[in-house]
C-alpha cells in the first residue's frame, strides 16, 4: 500500500484494476456440499466462464447498467472499449482466479452481517476487471511515465496529479474498471444462487487492487492504493483467502493508521509459479486435494494449494489489523482450464 497527495499511480493500483473477492452465504448446511458433489461441478461449468475462452452465448448473457456508463464516451481512451466489456461481462480471468463452493463458519455472534454462529454454504469468486482494466492499467501507466520522468529504478511510481486532464481520465476509467470487476462477480454470483433456488443471506465483497480517497487520522485527504491488500480501516468487512485447501477468514478493519487501513489480502505465494511447476507433480497435488477433501475443476500444478504460505501464519502476523468474524474453507473448486 502507499498513499499519495492529490496525485495517483497507475502502476500502484496494480493491471488488474479492481481484482477482488466476493462471498455469498446461504441458508444451507455444510451437509449439501458433500451430498451434491457432481450437481455443484455441474452448476459451476455451467454458469461460470475462465480464461480467453468465449463469454457466455447470446441468450445467455445478461445485462448491466455498468455497461451504459457514460465514462466510455466521456474518457477517449475507452470508446471503443465498450464491445469487449459486453462480451466479457459475468466471466473470470485465468492463474488463481476462481469460482468455488465450500463451507462458511460464523464465529463473532456481533458480525454486521446479522448471521447466527453457525456452518453455512458459502460461494467465493476471486477475479478482477478482465481486459477493460488491464487495457486502461498499461495504457496510463505507459502515459504516466512518459509525463513523469523518474530514475529508472523508480519509474514504476510515475504519477498522474489529480488535478490533471489525464490524472481526471484515469480515476474516471478506474473507477468504471472496478465497478465492471464488481459487476462480473454480482453476475457470477446471480446465476449461480438462481440455479441453487437460493437468495444468499449475507455478502461480503472487497477489492483488493485498487486506490480510494481517504482521510487520514489527522483530517488530511490522501489516495491510498492499495495493490493486493485487503481494505481493513475501522469496520470495514472483508474476506481474506488461505488457498484451496485452507480456510480464508471474513474479517472485520480495526482502521489502524500505520498499515493504512489494510490488511493482507491472502497467504501469499511460497513458490514462484516457475518453481512449483518444477517441484510439484499432478499426481502429488491431485492426492494432497484429496486428502483435504477438495475437488477441483481446471487449475494448474502452479496454482496448487502447496504454492501458497500458510494462511494462520499471515493472520496471526496480521491480529492488530482485523477482528476474524468467520472462516471460508473450500470444497468444490473451479479455475480456468476445465
Ligand atoms: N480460496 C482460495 N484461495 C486461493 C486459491 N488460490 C489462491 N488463493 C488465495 O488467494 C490470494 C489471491 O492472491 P492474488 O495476488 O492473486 O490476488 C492468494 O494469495 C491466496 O491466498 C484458491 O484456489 N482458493
Ligand atoms: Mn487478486
Amino acid at each position: 500500500m502507499l498513499a499519495t497527495d492529490n496525485a495517483v499511480i497507475p502502476y500502484a493500483v496494480g493491471v488488474d484494476i479492481g481484482c477482488r473477492m466476493a462471498l455469498s452465504v446461504f441458508a444451507l448446511p455444510p451437509k449439501f456440499l458433500s451430498q451434491r458433489v457432481q450437481e455443484l461441478q455441474k452448476l459451476l461449468l455451467d454458469n461460470t466462464r475462465f480464461g480467453n475462452r468465449t463469454g457466455f452465448d447470446r441468450g445467455k448473457k445478461l445485462g448491466h447498467e455498468v455497461l451504459e456508463s457514460d465514462t466510455f464516451q466521456a474518457v477517449p481512451f475507452l470508446r471503443n472499449k465498450q464491445a469487449t466489456a459486453a462480451e466479457q461481462i459475468g466471466t473470470s480471468g485465468s492463474g488463481n482466479h476462481f469460482v468455488e463452493f465450500g463451507v462458511v463458519d460464523i464465529t463473532d455472534p456481533t458480525n454486521e452481517m446479522g448471521l447466527a454462529v453457525g456452518q453455512y454454504v458459502g460461494l467465493l469468486s476471486h477475479s478482477g476487471s478482465r481486459g477493460l482494466g488491464a487495457s486502461v492499467a498499461n495504457h496510463y501507466t505507459k502515459l504516466a511515465m512518459e509525463n513523469c520522468q523518474l530514475p529508472n529504478e523508480a519509474k514504476h511510481l510515475a504519477w498522474l496529479g489529480l488535478d490533471s486532464e489525464l490524472g481526471q481520465e484515469y480515476w474516471a476509467a478506474m473507477t468504471l474498471a472496478g465497478d465492471f470487476a464488481s459487476a462480473c462477480h454480482h453476475q457470477i454470483h446471480h446465476r449461480l444462487a438462481k440455479a441453487l433456488g437460493e437468495r444468499p443471506l449475507a455478502k461480503v465483497e472487497n477489492h483488493h487492487n485498487f486506490a480510494w480517497k481517504e482521510r487520514m487520522a489527522d483530517g488530511r485527504e490522501v489516495i491510498v492504493h492499495r495493490k493486493g491488500a485487503t481494505p481493513a480501516g475501522r469496520g470495514v468487512l472483508g474476506i481474506i483467502p488461505g488457498s484451496m485447501t485452507a480456510p480464508g477468514f471474513i474479517v472485520r478493519g480495526r482502521g489502524v493508521a500505520e498499515s493504512l487501513g489494510s490488511a493482507s489480502h491472502g497467504a501469499g505465494r511460497l513458490m514462484s509459479r516457475t518453481r512449483a511447476k518444477q517441484e510439484l507433480g499432478e499426481a502429488q497435488v491431485r492426492q494432497y486435494l484429496r486428502d483435504h477433501d477438495v475437488v477441483l475443476q481446471g487449475g494448474g500444478v502452479d496454482e496448487a494449494p502447496m504454492a501458497y504460505k500458510d494462511i494462520h501464519a499471515v493472520m496471526q502476523s496480521q491480529q492488530e489489523l482485523v477482528d476474524v468474524l468467520g472462516s471460508f474453507t473450500p470444497k468444490i473448486v473451479r479455475m480456468d482450464g476445465a
